[in-house]
């Protein structure tokens, strides 16, 4: 038994030996860069939830600065809302690698293009980029139109019972009836059923993944199988994921085997990403299966976010929405018939809304990388292998690029003060060769749905609502995006 003791003893003295040189050696470089004193074993203390996340990167940066490291285990983490060393990262297209943190989203992202890297990466982008070019979004518009007239029918019925609704329910159907239809070909009409059980699922998961990451074991598959009491859900999540693939990939093939003379394929611009995938010589099933997953998960729940922080924004400041709804008035000469893309693109103010609420509220909190080589940046060298924590939401609502971050103020992107602001203090879509590959078409999205809601509805604010801000992926709203809507004159 002592002998046993004696063991143990030895090592775990040895375990926290190597732990302290561990970090020794990594901390040597950057001992100039502030951030909490690493706790044994965990590094830091671990925020234990979606909305503590939130509240352990402001507490940081509030406390030690633009740029602060910390320890993830003997992980080195430099976590940033430095517009310049975010430019430095971002636009230098040697950092292309993700980090870990995506690794736990590979369990339905498997290796697609929002993870890989590499050959892989370069491929795929090469192969979709097309499918969102500008020239085809005038094709998509026609979608995002139709789905945002279901939309205002279903909240003309909400208007009519007085009823307080949750933005979220709303977007979140319509942003996957338009990515289904515009990318895979599938009207599936989401809008007109009730929570659809894909859209529970991605939800359950971008918040389980998330805490995942935060967790010292958790993360590693086989404790989490045998011990984690969310393993039964998470795998009941991707059984209802990859359903939906499936059935994509399956309906599109039996479309092009039934087609005229067999070869002629059913093609129109709505299914365009499915088509230059299927068509693709050196695709497999299981290739396609992962890039719809990729396509699906990262286009709807980033627009239906970007929808619901931007409708509560604009009930909560009737000034602006009524200066918005002015402009829409004017340019539709008093007819939502004239809603087209030249129109949206005349409204200038609804840019500028857009924009704001996408800075206030970024939609993406944090991304990250994990650089491959030594990064010099001023007089510091980060060592290869440290992962940066780009804190997007903290960079757009620093006060050194945003006087008064907190205010709602779409005045701040008139192109008199863009001008002035540093190139990557606004960066919402990312930047550089890992950019947003959907930005034109979700930005086209938010600006249709925008403008036919308020051409048609009021939107008040609901009194004692308290926004608490989390993350998961996309960032949260703990209490959701409660607004009440009455129809206009
Ligand atoms: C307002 C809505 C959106 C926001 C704010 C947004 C934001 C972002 C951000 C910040 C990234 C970089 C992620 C990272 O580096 O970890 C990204 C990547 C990506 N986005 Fe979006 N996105 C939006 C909508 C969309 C839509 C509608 C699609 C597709 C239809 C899409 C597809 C992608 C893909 C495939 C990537 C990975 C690109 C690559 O790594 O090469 N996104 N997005």
């Amino acid at each position: 038994m002592a002998v046993v003791a004696d063991i143990l003893i030895v090592g775990c003295v040895a375990l926290f030996l190597h732990w302290c040189f561990d970090i020794y050696k990594k901390n040597k470089r950057l001992a100039h860069i502030p951030g909490p004193p690493p706790i044994p074993f965990f590094g830091v203390k671990l925020p234990m939830n979606s909305f503590a996340i939130h509240t352990f990167f402001g507490n940081l940066i509030a406390k030690y600065g633009k740029t602060v490291k910390f320890y993830l285990g003997t992980k080195l983490v430099v976590a940033t809302c430095d517009a310049d060393l975010i430019q430095a990262i971002l636009q230098n297209p040697k950092h292309i690698r993700k980090s870990s943190m995506y690794d736990l989203y590979r369990l339905f992202l498997r290796d697609g293009l929002v993870v890989s890297y590499g050959e892989k990466w370069k491929a795929r982008r090469t192969l979709t980029n097309p499918t969102f070019h500008v020239s085809i979004l005038k094709e998509f518009y026609t979608v995002f139109k139709e789905a945002s007239d279901v939309l205002v029918g279903k909240l003309q019925e909400e208007a009519d019972k007085g009823n307080v609704i949750n933005a979220m329910d709303f977007a979140s159907k319509l942003s996957l009836d338009t990515i289904l239809e515009t990318s895979f070909g599938e009207k599936l009409n989401i809008q007109q059923g009730s929570n659809h059980y894909y859209i529970k699922a991605t939800n359950y998961l971008a918040k389980l993944l998330f805490i995942k990451n935060f967790s010292l074991w958790k993360r590693f598959d086989l404790p989490f199988k045998l011990f984690a009491k969310e393993y039964k859900e998470q795998e009941e999540a991707l059984e209802h994921l990859d359903s939906m693939a499936i059935e994509i990939i399956k309906k599109k093939r039996k479309k092009n085997v039934n087609s005229d003379d067999g070869s002629e394929r059913i093609r129109n611009k709505r299914s365009i990403l499915i088509d230059a995938l299927i068509e693709h010589p050196e695709l497999s099933d299981d290739d396609i299966h992962e890039e719809v997953n990729n396509f699906l998960f990262a286009g709807h729940e980033t627009t239906s976010t970007t929808i619901s922080f931007l409708l509560l924004e604009l009930a909560a400041h009737p000034d602006i929405q009524e200066k918005l709804y002015q402009e829409i008035l004017y340019h539709t000469q008093g007819d939502k018939k004239n809603l087209s893309v030249e129109t949206l693109q005349k409204i200038t103010y609804l840019d500028q809304v857009v924009k704001e609420s996408l800075r206030l509220r970024t939609t993406a909190s944090v991304i990250e990388r994990k650089i491959t080589e030594d990064v010099k940046f001023g007089d510091t060298v980060y060592p290869s292998g440290t992962i940066f924590s780009i804190l997007l939401y903290w960079l757009h609502n620093h006060p050194s690029y945003y006087t008064d971050p907190e205010k709602f103020d779409p005045d701040r992107f008139i192109p008199e003060n863009q001008a002035k602001r540093h190139p990557f203090a606004f960066v919402p879509f990312s930047a550089g060769p890992r950019n947003c590959i959907g930005q034109k078409y979700a930005t086209l999205q938010v600006k249709t749905v925008i403008a036919r809601i308020i051409y048609e509805f009021k939107l008040l604010p609901v009194e004692g609502f308290k926004l608490v801000l989390g993350i998961a992926g996309v960032t949260l709203s703990k209490h959701g995006f409660p607004i009440r809507i009455q129809k206009r004159n």
